[in-house]
């Protein structure tokens, strides 16, 4: 909440409105973003092609969520970096960098595990 703003609470419609807007905001400004749903849904084609079966799924399911939200984090970041900090300080070049390190993290180790679950759906592992 705005410091000193009237206490005011959204419903919930209103919440997931300002969240669907905040979705479309990052889906055009950020190329990563549309990077990611691609990578999601050459995932997908893959799963059908190699039979996941419902676990490999709902990790698949969980992998993207996890991976599509630490982006939207990394946006969000960046923005708030950007506000305090429009001129050059190695501070918010640090805080980018870092939240940028923390999207990539996540993006190897569900790589690894979506390479662990189409070896698995194909009775090569596990
Ligand atoms: N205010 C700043 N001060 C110092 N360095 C900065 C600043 N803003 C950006 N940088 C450096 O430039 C890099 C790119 O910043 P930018 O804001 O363009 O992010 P981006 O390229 O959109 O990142 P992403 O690809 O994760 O969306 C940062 O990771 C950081 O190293």
């Amino acid at each position: 909440m705005i410091p000193g703003k009237h206490p005011y609470h959204p419903s919930f419609k209103r919440s997931f409105l300002f969240a669907q807007q905040g979705f479309r905001l990052a889906f055009h400004q950020e190329r990563n973003i549309k990077v990611m749903l691609a990578g999601a849904l050459v995932g997908v084609v893959v799963g059908i092609v190699v039979h996941f079966d419902a676990i490999s799924w709902l990790i698949f399911a969980l992998c993207c969520a996890v991976v599509i939200a630490a982006e939207l984090l990394n946006t969000a970041i960046e923005k708030v970096v950007d506000l305090v900090s429009p001129e050059f300080h190695p501070l918010a070049g640090q805080a980018k960098d870092i939240a940028a390190a923390a999207v990539w993290s996540m993006c190897v180790i569900v790589a690894l595990i979506g390479a662990g679950l189409v070896l698995r759906a194909l009775g090569w592992w596990g």
